[in-house]
Formats: structure tokens, C-alpha cells, sequence
């Protein structure tokens, strides 16, 4: 009964990740959803920085912390080991639910392309960036990523595996293509005001300091030195910056 319910659960977290994604592009897009980054009554110019930078704070902070295995390690004792992964997808998704809500449009235009084609262009690299999001996550492995592994082995009382180390796909071309995904998708807009622009600042510096300081710092602990090598060879979100080594990480999983 238990591990039905947690299966439940996490399917729920799921879902609601699955909705909040979706509102994501929308959001970010400034198509099709009721509130977006450009909609809404403008607020006073500082009132609305302040605001905007504690809300992308607050996802940067819950996404950061809950995400390290020393955290895990002390949650767990609270919480069943198969519910983490959904708990983290849920509070991920809170906190961009309340990032949605609350978040002030800054309205000033900082460019605006006037010409359709090259609009188009820009609207095509934006859904092409969503796209690389969506395809990388299946390049690890999406459903351990949000949890649905976790509760589905749980039910059928099978033990989790560890992490799979992927240097293959987009991963043999980038370490971060999920984190390169979102990128191109919040810079890439025909449209951008100051309040997209904020938040495309402050989502590209946390970006940088949490995959350098915070997730390879954690990858070359549990992978060791085949992720040093990867390191060496692949670069971390610009494809063919770096030069081949002659210990290839192709060769070596
Ligand atoms: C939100 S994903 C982001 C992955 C990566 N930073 C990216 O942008 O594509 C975070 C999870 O991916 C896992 N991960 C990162 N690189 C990986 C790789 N090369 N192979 C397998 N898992 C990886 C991390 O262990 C972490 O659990």
C-alpha cells in the first residue's frame, strides 16, 4: 500500500513537472499562456528587480541545495529514499510555479527585431533550444531524472542502479546539453526587454557557477577519472572547442 502510494505520488510530481515545463516555453516565449516574462502591469523599475532576482534565487537555492548528495544523504532519513527524486521534481516545480505568478514584467525593449524573417529564425532557434532540452534528458535517462524510475523500481521491489555515465549523443558533443538547451532558449528571442533579459543573465550565471562548482564537482567524485577525461576532451557548452586527447573518452566506456 505504501509503495502504491508512492508511486502515486511521484507520478503526480511528474505531471506537475510536465505542466510546468510546457508553461515554461510559454512563459519564457511570451506565446500562448496568460502571464509571461513581457505580460502583466509593470511595477516600479527597482521594486520589480529586487522581486524578479528573489524569485529566481529562491529556484536557484531549492534546485541547488536539494540536489546534493550530503542533503539527500539527511533528507532520506525523513523522507523513503524511492520519494526523493519526486520530492526534489516537486519543489523544482513549486518554485517555478511561484516564478511564474509573481514575477514583474520590466517592459523597456533592449532590441526588437522588425524583420519577419529573421524573427522567424529566431522563434525556430528558440523552439530548437526547448527541443535539445527535451532530447537530452532521454540521452541520460528522463525518467530516472524525474523519479519515475525510482517509484516504478520501488513497486516492483527492484533495486535502483547507479548513476550510467553518458559521453555519447549530444553528451559526446557537450557536457551540459541540457543546460546549452535552455540557454539558446532564454537568450533567442526577436523581442528582448529588460525583464527577459534579467532573467536571462541571472539564469546564465547560475547556470555557469552550478555545473562548474556544484555538479562536476559531484560527477568527478562518483565517476572518477573517466569524467576527468571527459572533462578534458568535451567541452562544456559550446560544441568543437576542444581538441581531441589522445585517450579518447569514446574509447573508454
Ligand atoms: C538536470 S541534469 C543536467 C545534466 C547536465 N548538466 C546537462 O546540462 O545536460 C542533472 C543530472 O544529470 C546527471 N548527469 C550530468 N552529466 C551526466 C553524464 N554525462 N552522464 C550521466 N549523467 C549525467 C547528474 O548526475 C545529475 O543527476
Amino acid at each position: 500500500m505504501k509503495k502504491l502510494l508512492i508511486f502515486i505520488y511521484g507520478t503526480i510530481a511528474y505531471l506537475v513537472f510536465l505542466i510546468t515545463f510546457l508553461y515554461a516555453i510559454g512563459f519564457v516565449g511570451n506565446i500562448l499562456v496568460p502571464k509571461t516574462i513581457n505580460s502583466g502591469v509593470e511595477s516600479p523599475f527597482w521594486e520589480a528587480i529586487v522581486i524578479n532576482a528573489i524569485l529566481l534565487s529562491v529556484f536557484a537555492i531549492q534546485h541547488s541545495v536539494m540536489a546534493r548528495p550530503a542533503f539527500k544523504e539527511q533528507w532520506t532519513r525523513f523522507i523513503p529514499k524511492a520519494m526523493e527524486r519526486s520530492t526534489y521534481v516537486f519543489f523544482s516545480s513549486f518554485a517555478l510555479l511561484l516564478l511564474y505568478w509573481q514575477w514583474r514584467p520590466i517592459k523597456t525593449i533592449i532590441w526588437d527585431v522588425q524583420n519577419p524573417t529573421l524573427a522567424t529564425i529566431i522563434l525556430g532557434v528558440f523552439g530548437i533550444g526547448w527541443l535539445i532540452v527535451l532530447l537530452s534528458t532521454f540521452m541520460i535517462n528522463h525518467f530516472e531524472l524525474f523519479g519515475l524510475q525510482q517509484i516504478y523500481n520501488n513497486l516492483k521491489n527492484k533495486s535502483n542502479k547507479p548513476i550510467a555515465f553518458k559521453a555519447n549523443f549530444f553528451y559526446g558533443l557537450v557536457r551540459h546539453p541540457i543546460m546549452l538547451g535552455f540557454l539558446i532558449a532564454f537568450w533567442a528571442t526577436p523581442v528582448m526587454t529588460a525583464g527577459h533579459l534579467l532573467f536571462a543573465v541571472m539564469t546564465t550565471l547560475y547556470i555557469y557557477v552550478a555545473v562548474k562548482f556544484l555538479e562536476e564537482k559531484d560527477l568527478r567524485k562518483f565517476i572518477g577519472p573517466k569524467y576527468e577525461l571527459y572533462q578534458k576532451e568535451v567541452p562544456m557548452f559550446i560544441p568543437f572547442t576542444k581538441k581531441k586527447v589522445k585517450k579518447s573518452i569514446t574509447n573508454t566506456i
